[in-house]
């Protein structure tokens, strides 16, 4: 199945000169949700996952269901102000702009292995700030697993020594 057919590029959006992956065709076709899901479990290989931390909110899709999958649990890491318990933060910028991501402080404990799940790897000043987060906590970060890579935008330069997976590069 080409999951290709299932992204459209919207052009100046959020903001003029972006090109927007809209992935919510993917979303919105029953085989093509279903194959992606199988798939981007697929990627993870043989790695073994104590937890699957999603990025706010696109990442939050398929984390969820890849945590289930791998018999892992699931982090929500969310922009600032939205986590209930006590927080660390850090500081990012990404394509678009710049903004703060949260994770709960016991979320991850020291030397539990954590996949990284979001929806699309850009300039990778996300996933980078995740990644800070989570080795603050004392976890390690086995995997970042993307439906998409910009690759042009060398998000992989800032996820320097990490193991980088996608369905879909562009
Ligand atoms: O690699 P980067 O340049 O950091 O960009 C990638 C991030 O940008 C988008 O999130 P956004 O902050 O737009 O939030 P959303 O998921 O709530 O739309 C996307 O879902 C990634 O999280
Ligand atoms: N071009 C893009 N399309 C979709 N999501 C993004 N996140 C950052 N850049 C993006």
């Amino acid at each position: 199945m080409n999951l290709k057919s299932f992204v459209r590029d919207i052009n100046d959006f959020p903001k003029p000169g972006i090109v927007f992956k809209d992935i919510t065709p993917l979303f919105n076709n029953a085989k093509a949700l279903k194959t992606a899901s199988e798939e981007l479990v697929k990627l993870v290989n043989n790695h073994h996952v104590d937890k699957v931390v999603g990025m706010e909110s696109r990442g939050f899709i398929f984390a969820p269901m890849l945590a289930s999958q791998l018999n892992a649990g699931f982090v929500p890491v969310r922009k600032k102000g939205k986590l209930p318990y006590d927080t660390i933060g850090e500081r990012y910028g990404l394509e678009y702009g710049t903004d703060e991501l949260e994770i709960h402080v016991d979320a991850i404990s020291p030397g539990e292995r954590v996949l990284v799940h979001d929806d699309v790897l850009a300039t990778g000043g996300t996933a980078a700030a995740v990644q800070k987060l989570i080795e603050k906590l004392g976890g390690e970060v086995v995997q970042c697993n993307f439906l998409i890579t910009l690759e042009f935008l060398n998000g992989r330069d800032k996820l320097e020594g990490l193991e980088v997976a996608s369905l879909m590069q562009y």
